[in-house]
């Protein structure tokens, strides 16, 4: 299987000048398979949202090469790198980040705005077939205050999926949410790999959770356990 994303030797410091030079990630290599969906986990501090920045193209690292969709996406400048973020990733957080003015459709359709500058009627049209297919048909009217967390979370997962991304990163998308929640929300993102073929790579803190990943990179101190290793964490 092509990989989606692969990392090569990637390295991350902070610091310098007047203040400390820290190395966060010490030469992460990591390939992620098309349609895969992976969980990435590792203590608090390990380095797993710096990790996820990079691959999110986010942040640059200091050392290393990453790959896109068969693309080179280190070493490019911001509009590059913001032109693939654009055609190929798409972003779930912790807390939705909802605009609270916008109504949930309007607030799936902002990275179509933000991507091609114009909503089409096709676009419209997939809005609302994914709310639908997510159970929010009745409420795609409704501004993210009307709507409970877990309705906020979904408009957040539709919205991350409206321009077809081919992989998705999740940083602790069910972390704000109690357990049933969580549970349904994350079958959800399972159910959204199998239909739609995405990749997902997604930052969790719950074991559980993790386990039900089709595989799971082990983070600590910066560096990726060897998969051995990181079964004896779990
Ligand atoms: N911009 C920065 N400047 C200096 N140090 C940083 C910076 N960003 C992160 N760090 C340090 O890098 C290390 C890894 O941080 P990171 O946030 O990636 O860990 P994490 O595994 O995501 O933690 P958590 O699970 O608590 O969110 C930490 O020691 C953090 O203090």
């Amino acid at each position: 299987m092509a990989d989606v994303m692969v990392l090569q030797g990637i390295r991350q410091r902070y610091g310098g000048g007047d203040s400390p030079l820290v190395e966060v990630l010490h030469g992460i290599d990591l390939k992620l398979p098309e349609g895969g969906f992976s969980a990435l986990i590792g203590p608090s501090g390990s380095g797993k949202s710096t990790l996820l920045n990079i691959i999110g193209l986010l942040e640059s690292p200091t050392e290393g090469q990453l790959w896109l969709a068969g693309e080179q996406a280190s070493g490019q400048n911001d509009r590059v790198r913001t032109a693939l973020r654009n055609r190929y990733l798409g972003f779930i957080f912790q807390f939705h980040h909802l605009l609270p003015a916008f109504s949930a459709e309007e607030n799936v359709l902002m990275p179509v705005l933000a991507g091609v500058g114009r909503i089409s009627a096709a676009d419209r049209e997939r809005a609302r077939t994914l709310l639908a297919r997510v159970g929010l048909a009745e409420h795609a009217h409704k501004r993210p205050v009307q709507l409970s967390g877990g309705q906020q979370q979904r408009v957040a997962i539709v919205r991350a999926l409206i321009n077809r991304p081919r992989l998705v990163l999740a940083d602790e998308p069910t972390g704000n949410l109690d357990s049933q929640t969580a549970n349904e929300v994350f079958a959800l993102l399972r159910e959204l790999n199998r239909e739609e073929g995405m990749s997902f790579l997604i930052v969790t803190h719950d074991p559980r959770l993790a386990q039900s990943c089709d595989q799971q990179f082990y983070l600590q101190d910066g560096r990726l356990l060897p998969p051995a290793q990181a079964d004896e964490r779990q």
